[in-house]
């Protein structure tokens, strides 16, 4: 079982992800991508889609064409812990492959 991050940790953890914010209505991080056309979009999900099952920690998303909107939250603690760091991290470094 995860354990929720403490505010300490999750303060620390956020001011590394300068792309991504707490969400306004869960505990919670989303971040919003827009990439070049539908067919990166889907690359790019696809990506993400490959590292959340080698994590086995999936993400809540939402797609419209080129843009992404993505929300990390741990449904078995119904809040952030280390699992969604991690999720965003590779996200991130999928996201600079696609030039964002
Ligand atoms: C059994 C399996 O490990 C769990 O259901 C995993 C799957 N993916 C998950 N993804 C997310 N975001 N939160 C979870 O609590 C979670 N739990």
């Amino acid at each position: 079982m995860r354990q929720k991050l403490s505010d300490e940790a999750k303060a620390l953890a956020l001011a590394t992800l300068p792309n991504w914010h707490l969400s306004a209505e869960r505990d919670a991080i989303e971040r919003r991508l827009v990439l070049k056309d539908f067919s990166q979009a889907f690359a790019f999900m696809t990506r993400v889609a490959i590292a959340a099952e080698q994590l086995d920690h999936h993400p809540e998303w939402f797609n419209v064409y080129r843009t992404v909107d993505i929300l990390l939250s741990t449904h078995d603690v119904d809040g952030l812990s280390d699992l969604d760091i991690a999720l965003a991290r590779r996200i991130d470094a999928f996201a600079a492959d696609f030039g964002l």
